[in-house]
């Protein structure tokens, strides 16, 4: 529509740009006529006019001197007379007014055409006024005055004798200056200042840049002082006198000079390229190309009866002891020794190279100039990287992610501008077909075997085929998460595989919880398990309080032997008759290299930071009684806390669900316990700010969204992968992404796993877990059992009030939630029961003893 209205319009203007021109061309060549009569015109010239007879005829026979002939004669005699010296003002005026329409097609507006009148007519008046110039120019040509008849009629006869002479000067003055700004449109004060400040820059620039010549030419200087000299230690027969005095200075000043000059010119160009990167600059200079296959796998030839990890000695105990010392390790041969894929040939290399040209291609149509760097063929994905040409800003290339992905086909890509660490930007597509990453593989990775893990994990493969392995006891929870779908069982079942590899039940015990009922069934013959896998979503509540006792249990313990934490704890030396053997070969290793020494001053300062509750809120079952003397286990298991789905349990009693986990999150690593989380609803509501908080190792499998990715990562990017173990792990500490092919094992390989462990020796749970399961984790607290659902709400709401002042009182609880007083106290109490709060101290604010966290962005 807007094109329609504007289209008569723009036919106006078209049809209206003739006259214009043809006025422009009139107006400059009558002018141009008119200057040139001006200028030859002679007084003696009028005897050419045809009106003069006899004088006139016999004159043209002589021929006439003005340019323009009688035509310039009678046009010069006319404006003279009329406008005396002004008269030069007449084709000025025209000359511009045509150059003007000519040129920039300008329109005159009755404004222009008054000041070109009393730009004229004032130009005239003011020269008849004055007294001091042209006087005898006019006379000489028989003029009225300098100003011709206009310039008397209207300056002396009329302004002068109203104004006087100075008066009429003044007024004609202003006038005149007003007629040039209604003429030429330019102010002529503005245009004064500009020229004096024009002016004076140079002037002041001129003395820097003869400075600036002056310490060029110091430095050329130096250096050739320099390069002589090192040129005279390189030559010793040639002394620097001689070099000095040889024609050869010249020469080099002269090629200093070309140089110097060729540098500032590149250094101009430079410059020009900043305005604009893109279209000028060179590429950069980069390595050749290659292309790496990082997908292949390893080949391990397996021993029959080889194992990742030898047997230790059996020192370890806790929840139980005995019925371990002949249990074995699993060796490789659980695992199915995996083919290894087809060798990519030469036709797979030209099909990647093709691709990576269409990515160069494709950009470079969009004015985007890259070189090509190396291709990586990793499991899952290629990834094409790419040099960016000096001065070119990456996100240029991310912005184009649609048009690559359309040119390449790819039905995802995901593009690392930069690469972490590298100066290329990365173009990841999807590979045809995908190559699994058997667990098989990784086991043998010396990374998983080194001593320095103590809690290896298998993970997978990253891009470069590097095998990625993590540490569960340096991270010292993770989070996984993942639509449904995406691989989040295989991953879980390779990181219980990876403990399975190294850990005897007596060190290390799992509790598992399956809300879904179906995953976890099969590890329920599981020796290393210290209750049966927890199906019912009100249990779990119960087992996790009993994970916080036993945590707050360890931490008494440790008070009591005077060491910090699980690894000094275990690696302590027992007392004298309790001392078990020699260790046996091999297990040195596993030992953490730095061990506690036996400090009274410490264990002091750790028992009166367990009085002051630093250390740890009282216990919930109330079996902290200082009285009761506590019976000290050589050493302690780890405990592993693996939570399938944590979407449902979120849904029975989240305010408990939250605390409890965030509880054991914040104190439990030093204590050996490990909380794996999985869940395939990454939703602020599932996943919050306290359990983020607390969680810092993260693996993100495929999701839908990038805010679901934000969610798990705090970045987008999971809605990138593409699904079947490909993930992005946040390693503990670092804020670096790692893109993997998650570590696969099958059903049936971690069935022959479980019977392997299960047919060795009888399951034994903890007792004092199953006890507390089946007393709905109450341990003998009944505050918590008349706990209604209405309450559970109140709860939560006073939980998000802590979370927003960063304080609890029950006076602020009234507040905020318009709660009575005796409701208030009673919320405050089950808090203080829960131990998210502290005790009560006179009016002073309860202190948090959790990390509530940050709220969720
Ligand atoms: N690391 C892997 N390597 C190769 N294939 C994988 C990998 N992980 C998962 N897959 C493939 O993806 C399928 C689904 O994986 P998985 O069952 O782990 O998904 P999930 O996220 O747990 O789904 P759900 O939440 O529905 O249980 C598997 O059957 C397998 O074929």
């Amino acid at each position: 529509m807007a094109t329609a209205r504007n289209k008569p319009k723009n036919q106006k203007r078209e049809r209206s740009q003739w006259p214009n021109e043809v006025l422009g061309i009139l107006l400059c060549g009558g002018g141009l006529l008119l200057l040139l009569s001006l200028i030859s015109f002679v007084p003696g010239d009028v005897k050419f006019l045809p009106w003069m007879g006899d004088a006139g005829e016999a004159a043209q026979s002589e021929g006439c001197s003005n340019w323009i002939g009688p035509v310039g004669v009678f046009l010069g005699q006319i404006t003279f007379v009329t406008f005396g010296a002004a008269a030069y003002l007449v084709p000025l005026t025209m000359l511009w007014m045509g150059v003007a329409k000519l040129v920039f097609d300008a329109r005159a507006s009755w404004r222009t055409w008054t000041g070109c009148g009393v730009f004229i007519l004032s130009g005239a008046a003011l020269l008849a006024v004055q007294s001091l110039f042209l006087q005898a120019w006019s006379e000489a040509n028989h003029l009225s005055g300098p100003g011709g008849v206009v310039g008397y009629a209207l300056g002396t006869k009329f302004l002068e004798a109203l104004l006087n002479k100075p008066g009429a000067i003044l007024v004609l003055v202003c006038v005149y200056l007003v007629s040039l700004i209604l003429l030429t449109g330019l102010h002529p004060i503005q245009f004064s200042r500009s020229l004096v400040t024009f002016a004076v820059r140079w002037w002041q620039g001129r003395g820097e840049r003869k400075v600036a010549s002056a310490e060029k030419a110091a430095a050329r200087e130096k250096l050739r002082r320099e390069r002589d000299q090192q040129l005279a230690r390189k030559h010793p027969l040639f002394d620097e006198d001689e070099i000095e005095a040889s024609p050869k200075p010249k020469a080099r000043k002269k090629a200093a000079a070309k140089k110097a000059a060729n540098k500032a010119a590149n250094e101009d160009k430079d410059d020009d390229k900043e305005e604009d990167p893109q279209t000028e600059l060179p590429l950069k200079v980069t390595p050749p190309p290659q292309v790496i296959d990082a997908s292949q796998r390893s080949q391990h030839k397996s021993v029959p009866g080889a194992k990742p990890f030898a047997k230790k000695k059996l020192d370890h105990g806790g929840l139980s002891t005995e019925e371990y010392e002949n249990y074995e390790l699993p060796g490789f041969d659980l695992l199915n020794v995996p083919e290894n894929a087809e060798p990519e040939t030469e036709a797979d290399k030209g099909e990647l190279v093709s691709v990576q040209k269409t990515i160069i291609d494709t950009l470079k149509a969009f004015g985007v100039e890259v070189t090509a760097g190396n291709i990586t063929r990793g499991p899952t994905i290629t990834r094409y990287e790419v040099y960016p040409s000096m001065g070119l800003r990456v996100s240029r290339i991310t912005q184009l992610e649609a048009d690559l992905a359309r040119a390449t086909k790819a039905e995802r890509i995901n593009i690392l501008a930069p690469v972490p660490g590298s100066d290329t930007v990365g173009i990841e597509i999807a590979n045809n077909e995908k190559v699994a990453v058997p667990l098989h593989d990784l086991l043998h990775d010396p990374a998983f075997t080194s001593s320095k893990n103590k809690i290896p994990l298998a993970l997978g493969k990253d891009v470069y085929g590097n095998t990625v392995i993590g540490d569960l006891a340096a991270m010292p929870h993770l989070l996984v998460a993942g639509a449904t779908g995406s691989g989040k069982s295989v991953c879980i079942n390779t990181i219980i595989s990876s403990i399975l590899f190294k850990f005897s039940p007596n060190e290390l015990r799992f509790i598992m919880v399956d809300p879904k009922v179906v995953e976890m069934q099969m590890y329920n013959t599981l020796p290393h398990l210290a209750v049966p896998v927890v199906t019912d979503p009100n249990k779990v509540l119960a087992a996790l309080r009993w994970v916080v006792n036993e945590m707050e249990r360890r931490y008494r313990i440790f008070a009591d032997v005077g060491v910090r934490n699980f690894d000094a704890f275990n690696s302590r030396e027992l007392p004298e008759k309790e001392q078990p053997e020699e260790p046996a070969e091999g297990e040195e290793e596993d030992k953490p290299e730095e061990e506690e020494s036996y400090d009274q001053e410490h264990i002091d300062s750790i028992a009166q930071a367990l009085t002051d509750g630093e250390l740890g809120p009282p216990s919930l079952d109330g079996s902290d009684d200082d009285d009761e003397e506590e019976e000290i286990p050589d050493r302690v298991p780890y405990i592993v806390i693996i939570i399938d789905e944590l979407a449902d349990l979120m849904q029975t009693a989240p305010a408990d669900m939250e605390m409890c986990i965030a509880r054991i999150a914040q104190k439990a690593r030093a204590a050996g316990i490990h909380l794996i989380i999985a869940t395939q609803t990454p939703r602020a509501d599932v996943v919050t700010g306290i359990i983020k908080a607390n969680i810092p190792s993260r693996i993100a499998f495929q999701v839908s969204s990038k805010l679901d990715s934000r969610v798990i990562l705090d970045v987008s990017g999971a809605d990138k992968l593409v699904g079947k173990g490909d993930m992005l792990y946040l390693p503990p500490g670092s804020a670096k992404l790692e893109r993997a092919q998650g570590a696969f094992v099958s059903d049936d390989e971690v069935e022959d796993l479980i019977s392997f462990c299960s047919n060795q020796v009888d399951q034994k749970f903890e007792e004092t877990v199953q006890a507390s399961i089946e007393s709905g984790g109450s341990g003998g607290d009944d505050d918590d059992n008349e706990v209604s659902d209405a309450d559970e709400e109140i709860i939560e709401k006073c939980l998000e009030v802590i979370r927003q002042e960063k304080k609890a009182s029950t006076s602020l609880l009234q507040r905020r939630l318009r709660l009575g007083y005796t409701r208030a106290a009673r919320m405050m109490d089950i808090l203080e029961d829960r131990g998210i709060i502290g005790p009560g101290d006179g009016a002073r604010p309860r202190e948090i003893l959790i990390n509530v966290g940050q709220d969720e962005p």
